[in-house]
């Protein structure tokens, strides 16, 4: 059993500080929003993440698990300290570091014997020599500590999921033994562990996000091929994916990637790169295609409705994807914004995000009910893949419908079977 801090305990720490608990450890989740922290030491997880609720409250009463917004209280009586901070984008593509440096600055305050630091939060190249510097700076003279980057791979939506089966644990470390401590407290996990220097992890990381995102442009630009060959996309990628060097994993065409991560990610590489004078054409070509989907799409509405001024348009998905409530560069909040640009009028409905949605576009209407989302409309735009709207029935709502048109931005469903219940139909890329 470990002693263990987790700092910055959201969509990542939050999942982390109770699932090292659950694996017997006592840890402290330490984070400066006093409204989160207050709802997980009630086990009310402050984000939607199935099975989330349930692993914090186990481990609170089991009283493996404490929520704080005092560092001195965790830190100090820890042997390993995680930072799970945010590293937005900044304007300019760069990952924005302040939460990273106010966490290691306040680390090496707090920080007593030997502790081991461990960058898990998404970090530049470099960035574990910048955490070791500004602890140096201001830690007492008889602390010691080690860093160590332990980039995260979990998805949200099925985090806690992702955490007990992680599919790899790369530690990245110039000492080699706080490495090896590191790696035994995912022992019970039986992941593939590789351990490398520092800079190498950090780049396994955006290396990793890049080629998922380059895959989904890529499938995205085939499907754009295929709406001017007649084509089917998403029999194209089965039938890709059948072959073993391929797989038949992220090439889902649809209206682009989103999320807190994969956006940031391929940015901040690209201005990595551009920094030491490379020219990362490819990781451009992702961005723009990213982008252009989301303009496509809403073209596509505008030749199938035309003019969209006044137009009740329904909305099912905010989120960037299913089962999450995560509208961080969500393509679906993107669409409704420029529905509102045009003129219509977009009626809502998600299962998670409606809340977050209602803060970033107050000017749209907002349904509890899905198909009283889609009544007296003109167009049914899907833009989030959730189970629920798979089983919708399609029937009702062809019959709530001003004119039954569905836009199908994540290919859900079978064509020819809207087809058949009366809908003008259209995909992505089929
Ligand atoms: N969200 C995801 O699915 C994944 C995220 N990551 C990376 O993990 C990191 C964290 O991601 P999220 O949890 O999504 O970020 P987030 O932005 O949702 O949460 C960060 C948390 O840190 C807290 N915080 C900020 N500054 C702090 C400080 N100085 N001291 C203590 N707490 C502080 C915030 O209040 C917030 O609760 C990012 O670098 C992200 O790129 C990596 C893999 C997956
Ligand atoms: O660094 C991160 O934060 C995480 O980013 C992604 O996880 P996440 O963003 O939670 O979700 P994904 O399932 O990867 O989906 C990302 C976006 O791509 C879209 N997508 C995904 C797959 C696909 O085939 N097509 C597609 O458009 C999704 O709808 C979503 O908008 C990665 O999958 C994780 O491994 C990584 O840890």
């Amino acid at each position: 059993m470990a002693v263990i801090t987790i700092i910055g305990t959201n969509y990542v720490g939050a999942v982390y500080a109770a699932a090292f608990a659950d694996l017997g450890n006592q840890v402290y989740g330490v984070d400066i929003d006093e409204r989160k922290v207050q709802l997980l030491s009630e086990g009310i997880s402050p984000i939607y993440e199935p099975g989330l609720d349930e692993l914090v409250t186990r481990n609170l009463k089991a009283g493996r698990l404490r929520f704080t917004t005092c560092y001195d209280e965790a830190v100090p009586v820890s042997e390993f300290v995680f930072i799970c901070v945010g590293t937005p984008s900044s304007f300019s593509g760069e990952a924005d570091m302040r939460a990273v440096r106010s966490a290691a600055e306040m680390i090496g305050k707090t920080i007593r014997g030997h502790t081991i630091i461990i960058n898990k939060s998404t970090m530049p190249i470099g960035s574990g020599d910048l955490v070791t510097s500004i602890i140096n700076q201001v830690k007492s003279p008889d602390a010691t500590f080690a860093v160590v980057s332990n980039p995260e791979f979990l998805r949200e939506g099925s985090a806690v999921q992702d955490v007990f089966n992680p599919s790899r644990i790369v530690l990245g470390a110039e000492d080699r033994e706080a490495a090896e401590r590191v790696a035994e407290l995912y022992s019970a996990l039986n992941a593939p562990v590789l351990i490398t220097d520092r800079r190498t992890a950090e780049m396994i990381k955006y290396a990793s996000n890049a080629i998922l995102a380059t895959r989904i442009s890529f499938i995205n630009e085939i499907a754009q091929i295929c709406e001017q060959y007649q084509a089917d996309v998403k029999v194209v990628a089965q039938g890709m994916g059948l072959d073993p060097r391929i797989g038949p994993l992220f090439l889902d065409a649809g209206i682009g990637f989103g999320g807190s991560c994969f956006p940031k990610d391929v940015k901040a590489l690209s201005y990595m790169a551009q920094e030491a004078g490379c020219h990362p054409q490819l990781l451009h070509a992702v961005l723009e295609i990213n982008q252009d989907q989301r303009r496509r799409f809403v073209h596509k509405l505008q030749t199938m409705v035309g003019d969209l001024h006044q137009r009740p348009i329904a909305i099912w998905g905010l989120s960037f994807k299913q089962d999450t409530d995560d509208i961080r560069e969500s393509p679906a909040i993107d669409v409704v914004r420029m529905l509102i640009q045009r003129g219509a009028i977009p009626r809502c409905y998600d299962p998670a995000a409606m809340d977050n949605a209602r803060e970033v576009v107050p000017e749209a209407e907002y349904f509890d009910d899905p198909y009283e989302a889609v009544r007296g409309t003109d167009a049914l735009l899907v833009l989030t893949p959730w189970n629920e709207f798979k089983q919708a029935d399609l029937g009702r709502v062809a019959d709530l419908m001003r004119q039954p048109v569905l836009l199908d931005g994540r290919n859900l469903y079978d064509p020819a079977d809207v087809r058949r219940l009366g809908f003008r139909y259209a995909g992505v890329g089929r």
